[in-house]
C-alpha cells in the first residue's frame, strides 16, 4: 500500500471508529431513504440498479457498522441488511399509507394498499373474485386493491377504460412471452391481434363447425361407452367438470395444432395437459401481480416448469401440424400465415407461442362455461325442465343439432349460458389496464386516476350488482329474452364474461358456437341428474380464480334419455 493510500485507510478507519452511534443511525437511515426514493421515482428494473440498491449499499453499511458491535466478521453483514432493509420497508409502507400517496383519497384495506404481495398471494389462493366482491360491498364502487392498482364496479366506464382509444393494458402482463394477449403496446397489440381476427370472422368459424361436431359427437360417445359399462340402470356418476375440460382442450388441439391431445379418447389426463396448464394458470396468478420478480427470477430458476414445458409442447405440435399443409383451414391457417408467400409468415416460435395462448385462453374458459351451466341447471330444475323442452322441439329425435343459427337462435339455451357467464364469468376479476406513467392522469367518470396507476373491472362484482341485475345471486335465463323479458328489466352493458372492445376476447364467437352445440347435444341425449351425496352448495365455493377459473370436479349422474 502506498503511503497516501495507507493515510486515507488510517483516516477512514479512524473516523468510521469515531462515529457515534447516533450518527451511524442517521447514516443508514438517511441510505434507505434515498434508496426509497429511487424505487419510488425511478422505478429501477434492471439487475445493476437493483444490486446496487439490494445489496451493495447494505454490505457497504456492514463497514461502519462492524465497528460498533461485538462480534465484527458475524454480526456487521446481517446487521447492515436488517437495518437498512427495515427502514427502507419502513419509508415504503409510511409512504403508500400516508395521505401523499396519489390514490390516498381511494379506500381499500390497509394490507392491499402495503403490498401488491397482497394481491399475489391471493392470486395464489384463487380467492381473488370473492375477496374483489366483498371490498366493493363494503367500500364502494371504486376500492384501492393494491398500493398502485384499483378495482372498479361501475358499468359506465366500460367503454372509457376497455373501448376504442381506452386504457393500455397494465403491467399485470409484463415479462410474459410477447403473445397477443400480453401486449400492453396498443398499436403493436393491434398488429398482432390481426391474424386473430381473421380466424375468427364469421367466414372462418363456419369452417370450425365440423371439427366442434366431430369432437362433440366424440364426447357423446364416450359418455354412453361410461354408461353402458357401468351396467346400472340408474346411469353412471361422471366428472362433467373433468369431461368438459378433455371436450374443450381435445377441440381446441384440433384448432391451434390440428390435433394431438386425445384426451377423451384416453379417458383421462395421461399427458398432464390439465395438470400443465393449470400450473401455468395459477403461477401467472401469482406472479402477475408483482410481474417485476419474473426477469430475477427467470434469470435464477431458468424457464424451468410449466412455461418452459408448454412452449418445447406447442413447438413439437407446431412442427407436426406443418407436415400436414394447408388443406385444414384451422385457427393454426390463419395465424401461422399458411396463405401468404414463405417469406411474409410469422417465425415458427411465434406461432407455437399462439397456439400454446389458444389452448390456455379457449380450453378452461370454455369448459368452465359449460360445467357452470351444467351446475345451475341442475341446481334449477324448472329452468332445465324448459331447456329441454326447447331443445327437444328444436332438434327431433335423429336430428344432430348442427344448426348454428338456429342453436343461436334459442331463447333458454342462450339465457342459460348467459346467466351462468353473468354468476361464474371464466376470468372473474377482469383484465387489467394502466394509465401509464408519462402518460397524465385521466379522467374516468367522477374519478381522477393519476399516472402508474392499474385498474380493472371488476366482472364478477359488476354482473352480481343488484343496480345491473335484479335478484343477482338467482339463475333467471328468463332475464335475456329478446322479448318482454319476464324476469324485468336489466342493464345488458353490465354484461362483459368476454370484456369489450379492440382487445376483447378474440374467441368470443368460437366458445359461444361451441358451447351451444355442445350444451345441446349433451341434453338431447342424456339426462342428467345430481349424483348422489355430492354436495352442490359447496361446490361454488371452490371455484378458484387464477385469472380464469379453475373449476373443482362436478360429479352427475348421467343416463341415457330414451
Ligand atoms: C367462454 C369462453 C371464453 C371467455 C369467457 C373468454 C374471456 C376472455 C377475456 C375476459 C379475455 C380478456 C380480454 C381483455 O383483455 O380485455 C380474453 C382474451 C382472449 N381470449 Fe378468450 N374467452 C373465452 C374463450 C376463448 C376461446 C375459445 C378462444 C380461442 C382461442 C379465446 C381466445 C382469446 C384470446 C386470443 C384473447 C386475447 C385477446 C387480446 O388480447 O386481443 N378465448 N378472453
Amino acid at each position: 500500500m502506498s503511503p497516501p493510500t495507507a493515510d486515507l485507510f488510517l483516516q477512514l478507519h479512524q473516523m468510521l471508529g469515531n462515529l457515534s452511534l447516533l450518527t451511524l443511525s442517521v447514516v443508514v437511515l438517511s441510505c434507505s431513504f434515498v434508496s426509497h426514493l429511487c424505487f419510488r421515482f425511478l422505478e429501477p428494473r434492471s439487475a445493476s440498479a437493483l444490486l446496487v440498491l439490494l445489496v451493495v449499499l447494505p454490505v457497504l453499511l456492514s463497514l461502519p457498522i462492524s465497528y460498533h458491535v461485538r462480534w465484527p466478521a458475524i454480526i456487521s453483514l446481517p446487521l447492515a441488511f436488517v437495518t437498512y432493509g427495515a427502514s427502507l420497508l419502513s419509508f415504503t409502507l409510511a409512504y403508500r399509507l400516508s395521505p401523499l400517496h396519489p390514490l390516498a383519497k381511494y379506500p381499500g384495506p390497509v394490507i392491499a394498499k402495503s403490498s401488491q404481495w397482497w394481491a399475489a398471494y391471493l392470486g395464489g389462493e384463487g380467492d381473488l373474485h370473492r375477496y374483489g366482491k366483498n371490498l366493493h360491498d363494503r367500500y364502494g364502487d371504486i376500492v384501492r386493491v393494491g398500493p398502485n392498482a384499483l378495482s372498479i364496479r361501475d358499468p359506465s366506464l366500460i367503454p372509457t377504460v376497455l373501448g376504442k382509444g381506452g386504457l393500455p393494458k397494465g403491467p399485470y402482463w409484463d415479462n410474459r412471452p410477447p403473445s397477443v394477449v400480453a401486449q400492453r403496446d396498443p398499436i403493436k397489440h393491434m398488429n398482432q391481434r390481426k391474424p386473430w381476427s381473421r380466424a375468427f370472422s364469421s367466414a372462418a368459424i363456419k369452417e370450425y363447425e365440423v371439427f366442434a361436431a366431430k369432437r362433440t359427437r366424440q364426447l357423446l360417445g364416450c359418455i354412453e361407452d361410461a354408461v353402458h359399462q357401468s351396467g346400472e340402470k340408474k346411469g353412471v356418476v361422471l366428472d362433467m367438470a373433468a369431461w368438459f375440460n378433455y371436450f374443450t382442450t381435445d377441440f381446441m388441439g384440433d384448432m391451434a395444432f390440428g390435433g394431438g391431445f386425445e384426451l377423451m379418447k384416453a379417458g383421462g389426463d395421461d399427458e398432464g395437459i390439465w395438470t400443465l396448464i393449470e400450473s401455468h394458470l395459477r403461477f401467472r396468478a401469482i406472479t402477475g401481480h408483482v410481474s417485476y420478480v419474473l426477469p430475477p427470477l427467470l434469470a435464477i430458476v431458468g424457464r424451468k416448469g410449466s412455461i418452459r414445458r408448454i412452449h418445447a409442447f406447442a413447438r413439437d405440435r407446431v412442427v407436426k401440424r406443418l407436415q400436414m399443409g394447408a388443406k385444414r383451414k384451422d385457427l393454426f391457417y390463419h395465424l401461422s400465415g399458411e396463405a401468404m408467400p414463405e417469406d411474409e409468415r410469422p417465425p415458427l416460435d411465434d406461432v407455437a407461442k399462439d397456439g400454446a395462448l389458444a389452448i390456455v385462453a379457449g380450453s378452461d374458459t370454455t369448459s368452465g362455461a359449460l360445467t357452470a351451466t351444467l351446475y345451475y341447471l341442475l341446481r334449477n330444475p324448472t329452468a332445465y325442465d324448459r331447456l329441454q323442452a326447447e331443445v327437444d322441439a328444436a332438434f327431433p329425435i335423429g336430428e344432430e343439432p348442427l344448426d348454428v343459427i338456429k342453436l343461436s337462435q334459442m331463447e333458454w339455451l342462450n339465457g342459460c349460458i348467459n346467466e351462468s357467464l353473468r354468476l361464474l364469468p371464466p376470468v372473474p376479476s377482469g383484465s387489467p389496464r394502466s394509465v401509464d406513467k408519462g402518460a397524465g392522469e385521466k379522467v374516468l367518470g367522477k374519478w381522477v386516476i393519476p399516472e402508474g396507476t392499474q385498474v380493472a373491472l371488476h366482472t364478477y362484482s359488476i354482473q352480481r350488482d343488484p343496480r345491473n341485475f335484479h335478484t343477482p345471486d338467482a339463475f333467471l335465463p328468463e332475464r335475456w329474452f329478446s322479448v318482454g323479458a319476464p324476469a324485468g328489466e336489466h342493464n345488458p352493458a353490465a354484461f362483459l364474461p368476454f370484456s369489450h372492445g379492440p382487445a376483447n376476447c378474440a374467441g368470443k364467437n368460437l366458445a359461444l358456437m361451441e358451447m351451444r352445440m355442445a350444451l345441446c347435444w349433451v341434453l338431447r341425449r342424456f339426462q342428467f341428474s345430481k349424483a348422489p351425496g355430492f354436495r352442490y352448495e359447496e361446490w361454488e365455493g371452490k371455484i378458484l380464480d387464477w385469472f380464469a377459473v379453475y373449476q373443482p370436479p362436478l360429479l352427475v349422474s348421467i343416463s341415457i334419455r330414451e
